[in-house]
């Protein structure tokens, strides 16, 4: 029997993602082998990981997010960035958004093509020798380096990731340098379990490490650069409190299309 899936293709500064709309429920969340198919670069469509847009009550809708080896993730920055601007272009929202994810209520506002995006409050970070470890939605390891542009991201990032402490449960691992009055990241992450072009939590994560390194207290707007483009980190710190957390960065469609799945 064939079966056609209708898909879009977002991304938020160079971290790529198949979205769904999935308010019929037609899609089969549970099914891991076609959703790793469909991420694949080159048996399917491609992208670092795929969400599915969902009804939900008291929120504009749901997220639901899967990495690109096809298992449920958790939260995922640009991602939401992406499905907010989905949301916006279907019609379910306007300007400004409430919507459910896997670490609960997420608020957004989108202009064009930027949208600034409401993470979860942040209050326990741990060290691992000189990196800063803590979990924005999704765990973090970050890593502050010299000559960034020139490290083998994926080698260094891999040894952390499958060590002997995080090898179960995985984490993102980031690399970090000061950059004129910004910063630039990269970021190895879990379950692409590769480099990849841009990592929203992982950004926050950054940020909020170099406020730790540079003990930045209040408002504190960090601009981050990635390699598929810029984001900017704003919170609000007090202690080891950190509130009011956004990221802000440009989501755009890239395509859409159908696949026969049968
Ligand atoms: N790219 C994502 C992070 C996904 C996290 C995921 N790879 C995991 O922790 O399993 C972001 O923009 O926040």
């Amino acid at each position: 029997m064939s079966h056609t899936i209708t898909f879009y293709k977002y991304q938020g500064a160079g971290n790529d993602f198949v979205l769904i709309d999935n308010r019929n429920l037609a899609f089969d969340a549970k099914d891991e082998v076609l959703i790793e198919r469909l991420c694949d670069r080159r048996f399917g469509i491609g992208g670092d990981g795929l969400m599915l847009l969902q009804g939900t009550k008291n929120f504009d809708f749901e997220m639901l997010y899967f990495n690109a080896d096809g298992r449920e993730g958790t939260m995922c920055g640009n991602g939401g960035r992406c499905l907010v601007a989905f949301a916006r272009d279907l019609g379910i929202i306007k300007q400004q958004t409430a919507f459910l994810a896997v670490d609960g209520r997420h608020d957004a506002e989108i202009h064009d093509n930027e949208v600034n995006l409401g993470m979860i409050p942040v209050s326990s970070i741990q060290r691992d020798g000189e990196a800063f470890v803590l979990n924005t939605g999704s765990p973090h390891y970050v890593q502050f380096v010299q000559d960034l542009q020139q490290l083998d991201v994926y080698q260094a990032g891999h040894a952390i990731r499958n060590n002997e402490r995080y090898a179960q449960a995985g984490i993102n691992v980031n690399f970090i340098e000061q950059e004129g009055l910004g910063y630039f990241v990269r970021t190895f992450e879990r379950g692409v379990e590769d480099e990849t072009y841009a990592c929203g939590t992982g950004a926050v994560a950054s940020a909020m490490s170099v406020a730790i390194k540079e003990e930045l207290f209040g408002n504190v707007e960090i601009p981050i650069r990635v390699l598929g483009g810029q984001l900017q980190v704003s919170f609000n710190r007090e202690g080891n409190n950190f509130t009011e957390v956004y990221l802000k960065g440009p989501a755009l469609r890239v395509f859409e299309g159908t696949i026969d799945i049968s």
